[in-house]
């Protein structure tokens, strides 16, 4: 995600890159940033100290790994540096640390910064009322063959939604492996299943499965570009905010 995002915000009216960081022993380091996205020359280095780039800057795009991101909120949280972040695969435990951090700066945390993924969860939430215990909810996600958390965290999103509008508690009823002689599916369960292969970008289908019919409601990513134009936007939103843990439903008004 890391040029994406670059191309995002030298794209973005509002927003100046002014820093990029790596791991520490990245071979990029030191690399013209726009260069290594694709965004022509910028006069940016990438860096592997995070403060020192932070000091010329107001907010923070991390697209990392809970454990990375929790380092990078407890940086940004000293220098009282705004962060908008889209890892993905956090625990309950690393999300709470998240939201420690976040009583002190603001903070965007989303699994999915798509406008059409974000409609989704609202539409979720409806269908999920509507048709209530009658019917199977099962949550499908397909993604390239890189990703490394397991379901996506938009499919825990979407499966926490449902859960919550049925009444049910996702930690309880979700449902991630079937295989042998498993017995009949419980009525309150969601299935959670996962396909990863080649270079699918990110597709998300919940089945609403009853007696004789069968809803869908499915979003398709077809390039990363919105995912960083979404982190994008959420960075102009957060200006002016206070402290505390935001989502994309805040930065789209969807709440
Ligand atoms: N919210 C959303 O809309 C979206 C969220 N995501 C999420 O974003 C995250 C990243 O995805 P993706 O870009 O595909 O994954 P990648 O593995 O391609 O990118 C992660 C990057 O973080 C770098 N990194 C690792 N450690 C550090 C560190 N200490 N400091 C700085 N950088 C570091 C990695 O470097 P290296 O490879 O050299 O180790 C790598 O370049 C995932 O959690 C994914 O689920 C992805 C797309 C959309
Ligand atoms: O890793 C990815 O690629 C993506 N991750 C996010 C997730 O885990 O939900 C969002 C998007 O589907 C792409």
């Amino acid at each position: 995600m890391g040029g994406h995002l670059i191309r995002a915000v030298v794209e973005t009216e509002g927003l100046e890159l002014t820093g990029a960081v790596e791991r520490p022993d990245h071979p990029q380091i030191g690399f013209d940033a726009g260069l290594v996205a694709g965004a022509g020359e910028l006069g940016v280095k990438i860096s592997d100290d995070l403060a020192a780039t932070m000091a010329n800057a107001d907010v923070l795009i991390d697209f990392t790994f809970p454990d990375v991101t929790l380092q990078n909120l407890a940086v940004c949280a000293e220098l009282g540096k705004m962060v908008v972040s889209g890892s993905t695969g956090f625990t309950p435990e690393q999300r709470a640390e998240a939201e420690k951090y976040a009583a002190k700066i603001p903070v965007v945390l989303a699994p999915n910064m798509s406008v059409g993924v974000n409609a989704c969860f609202k539409l979720l939430k409806e269908a999920a009322k509507i048709l209530g215990d009658g019917f199977d909810v099962e949550v499908v996600e397909l993604h390239h063959n890189k990703k490394k958390d397991s379901p996506s965290g938009t499919a825990v999103r979407m499966g926490e939604v449902v859960a919550d509008a049925l009444g049910r508690d996702y930690n309880k009823v979700a449902n991630f492996h079937r295989e042998g002689m498993c017995g009949e599916r419980s009525k309150e369960e969601i299935g959670m299943q996962t396909v990863r292969g080649g270079d699918i970008v990110g597709e998300h289908t919940v089945y609403f499965i009853g007696m004789g019919e069968r809803i869908e409601i499915s979003h398709r990513a077809m390039s990363r570009d919105m995912f960083a134009r979404g982190a994008a936007r959420a960075c102009l939103w957060l200006n002016g905010k206070g402290p505390g843990i935001y989502d994309m439903q805040d930065v789209l008004e969807l709440k």
